[in-house]
């Protein structure tokens, strides 16, 4: 038998539906008509209200307890019998611990203003509770009158995630489910998604993933969130800054008298794994009066997880984290059951693109009866495209895929295909040092929470097992979960998205875990010297401007000040910060001398004395001149011609968005236009525009040849990703910082003492 055949033989039965359905043609259902309730009625032991005890109690018998059939529900919600793949798919479905709950589910929103939704991991929460909820009666589209306007309100569900690649992964598998697939040039559809510089929203869209992010970028243009229902907030336990801050607004919106939204309210449901139930309901109860906090706020715990994980520990605490994730990835290879993939859990990036290599050399070596290894990786900084290498099924026959990646896959994903989770333990997290003014990565023991949903990776389409490169005691030791990042991390984008909301007290807006008030004056005077905010703290005109472009605060500021008369270098601008928000870096690692001299020798062409920023342009700008081939163009320079593809597309985005904000006149002629190099005046205009963002960062020369930052004085050196790395100027301007092994500027511009000056005058004076 071909090995392939073999591998499908070897599937059991649920994930042999899945890989069925996902290969199958798609069989589109028309998107829906609403016929609410009637679609998926409640079953008919659930008419009463519940008590709130009754609500928040564990049922320990589900299917008993509510006599509910999900495959009678669904066949009233489709008139026509579905295909076999419609089929397969419906019965994974029914078959999720979550589908005992959908009357429950249904009733408890209804009755409710807010629903906590705890579920194990693979239980079925993210992609079932929007599709049991968006036929129900109360998530119509209705025309409402507010003042003398007739406005529609409602309609959507919105269910928010802490990362893009779970978004995307789930409006496409939900899309799937819905039989509306999200596919090139399809208009219609039931299921969209949107996040930061890719949206897909088809037309008749009643269910849409989100960042945290966009949803905060669409409660700027609407306050009231008039499109939506409903918002799930999925995976709280993250507590992302936006996550903090998007719950801050709903609490205000439900505090409220929905007045924006023609008296429609909006339901709120939060679904974790495993958040902490007490705090989110403390948060949420000093809306209400004590006689009514039970009904408008109520809990529902999913019991049961679909597949059983079996948790392997080590016997001792292990030394080297990177050699053993490599040995046991080898050893889970040989000597677990083909097929299954693997999902391996690393600290980061570096350590990810070191392992691939070792992976690779060890996997050539192994026995031809052995099956073969793809290793791929998976991790924030790659582009979207190259993050879906990591979803797609192996073509190669006889080759198991070992995914190697960062925590980005550890909450909301499913990896297709993946049996055996490696979890090191360890994570990679970012911390704002407030005394310094900078950020450091440092590598820190992951909490329960964390190490519970990476094991959850596996068990989601048969069983799993789940190898915790520490010992039990090791993992009894963890803390249960995570510093909040509002916590942790620089608050400023948290302060300018408040008062561009109208927040005049950021200081007493509603957030879980308030952040310490000097984090947040601090914010705020940053926000002024940028221009965002006026001597009263009051949001300028700039400001409203900079909070609707979705960058951090100080590109955006960069973008802003580009179209003034004494830079015009809007388009310079765009292509730089276009770049610098891609991904990872542009230019690839060179390893060998081989390649230093071959490769190097060409890219030293892009090369420019002034620095990191006019590089990286005259690199868009020689791309975007090339007309023959792009990707050889690339691989030539040793340039990452995905992260320039993705580049292309924000860039695209970018000036779209400042035509629209009218920073700029007319749409630029399209590509491919001839390179010009950028002349030295022209890119000390470029470098000023920047400093305009970035004056806190700069650093100048000292007698002993090291730089000090010129805020507290800190030593910084030049990162070695940098052109300017070893070279001496006597001032730089970094557009990051990043404390690892030591104190590093990266994306660094050659600047004049006089220029921070200037930069620091205009504003101040
Ligand atoms: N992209 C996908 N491909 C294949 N199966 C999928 C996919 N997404 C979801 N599934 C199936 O649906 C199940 C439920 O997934 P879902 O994301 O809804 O669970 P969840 O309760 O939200 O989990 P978590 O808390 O881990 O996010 C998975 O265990 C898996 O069997």
């Amino acid at each position: 038998m071909a090995p392939s055949a073999k591998r499908r033989k070897n599937l059991d039965p649920l994930a042999q539906a899945i890989a069925n359905f996902a290969n199958a043609p798609v069989v589109k259902r028309a998107p829906p008509t609403v016929a609410p309730e009637a679609t998926a009625p409640a079953p008919p032991d659930v008419a009463a209200v519940p008590s709130p005890r009754q609500a928040s109690a564990t049922v320990s018998n589900p299917g008993k307890a509510h006599a509910h059939n999900p495959r009678r529900d669904r066949k009233a919600n489709s008139a026509a019998a579905p295909s076999k793949p419609q089929a397969d798919i419906r019965k994974a479905q029914d078959e999720l611990p979550i589908a005992q709950y959908r009357g429950e589910i249904q009733r408890a929103v209804r009755n409710s203003e807010v629903l906590v939704l705890i579920g194990e991991t693979g239980s079925g929460k993210s992609t079932q509770v929007p599709q049991y909820l968006h036929r129900q009666s109360w998530c119509k589209r209705r025309k409402v009158k507010i003042g003398t306007e007739e406005v529609n309100v409602g309609g959507m569900i919105a269910i928010t995630q802490p990362r893009r690649v779970a978004a995307t992964t789930l409006a496409h598998r939900v899309a799937r489910e819905e039989g509306t697939p999200l596919k090139p040039g399809e208009r219609d559809g039931t299921v969209g998604y949107s996040v930061r510089f890719d949206h897909k929203v088809p037309r008749g869209t009643r269910i849409k993933f989100l960042t945290e992010g966009m949803i905060l970028q669409e409660l700027l243009r609407d306050p009231n969130l008039r499109d939506y229902s409903a918002i799930i907030v999925d995976e709280i336990h993250e507590r992302s800054l936006d996550v903090d801050l998007l719950v801050g607004f709903l609490k205000q919106m439900l505090a409220g008298d929905n007045a924006g939204r023609g008296g429609i309210p909006l339901k709120v449901i939060i679904m974790s794994a495993t958040a902490d139930v007490e705090v989110i309901q403390s948060f949420f109860r000093d809306i209400y009066p004590e006689e009514k906090q039970s009904e408008a706020i109520q809990v529902l715990r999913i019991e049961g997880r679909q597949y059983p994980v079996q948790t392997l520990y080590e016997p001792e605490p292990v030394t080297n984290i990177n050699d053993a994730l490599v040995d046991m990835a080898l050893k889970v290879h040989t000597q677990e059951p083909f097929p299954g993939d693997i999902l391996a859990f690393f600290i980061g990036q570096e350590e990810i693109e070191s392992a691939q290599k070792l992976i690779e050399q060890r996997a050539a070596e192994l026995a031809s009866n052995v099956p073969k290894i793809k290793a791929v990786p998976l991790y924030g900084q790659l582009s979207m495209e190259a993050q879906k290498d990591a979803f797609m099924p192996v073509k190669a026959p006889f080759t198991r895929k070992i995914v190697l990646a960062t925590n980005i896959a550890e909450t909301s994903v499913t990896v297709p295909g993946v049996r055996y989770v490696i979890d090191c333990g360890k994570a990679k997290v970012k911390q704002f040092r407030t005394r310094l003014g900078m950020e450091s990565l440092l590598v820190k023991p992951i909490s329960k929470s964390s190490a519970i949903q990476r094991k959850g990776r596996a068990g989601r389409e048969g069983p799993g097992k789940c190898f915790r490169l520490y010992t039990e005691e090791g993992y009894e030791g963890l803390r249960e979960a995570d510093l909040p990042e509002i916590l942790r991390n620089d608050v400023l984008g948290a302060v300018l998205t408040m008062k561009a909301r109208g927040i005049q007290d950021v200081i007493n807006f509603p957030l879980i875990d308030p952040p310490d008030i000097e984090a947040i004056k601090r914010a705020m005077f940053h926000l002024y010297f940028l221009g965002a905010l006026d001597q009263n703290g009051q949001l300028t005109s700039e400001g409203s401007h900079m909070a609707r472009l979705p960058l951090p605060a100080p590109l955006a500021t960069v973008l802003l000040a580009a179209p003034l008369p004494e830079y015009d270098c809007l388009l310079e601008a765009i292509d730089v910060v276009s770049l610098i928000t891609a991904g990872g870096d542009i230019f690839l690692q060179l390893q060998s001398e081989e390649e230093q001299e071959e490769i190097g020798e060409v890219r030293s062409e892009l090369h420019r004395r002034e620095g990191d920023i006019i590089t990286l342009l005259t690199t868009m700008q020689r791309y975007t001149s090339e007309n023959t081939d792009r990707n050889a163009w690339c691989q030539a320079r040793g340039i990452n011609g995905r992260n320039m593809r993705q580049a292309l597309n924000i860039r695209r985005q970018l000036r779209d968005l400042c035509v629209k904000q009218k920073l700029l006149a007319d749409k630029p002629p399209a590509d491919p236009q001839p390179f010009v190099p950028v002349s030295p005046d022209r890119a000390e205009n470029i470098i000023k525009c920047f400093l305009k963002g970035f004056a806190h960062k700069v650093a100048t020369l000292q007698p002993d040849g090291t730089y000090a930052t010129a805020e507290g004085k800190h030593t910084v050196a030049i990162h070695p990703s940098s052109v300017l790395y070893g070279k001496k100027k006597e001032a730089i301007m970094f557009l990051e910082h990043i404390y690892t092994t030591k104190n590093f500027a990266k994306k660094v511009s050659a600047i004049q003492g006089a220029w921070i000056l200037e930069a620091m005058e205009s504003r101040y004076l």
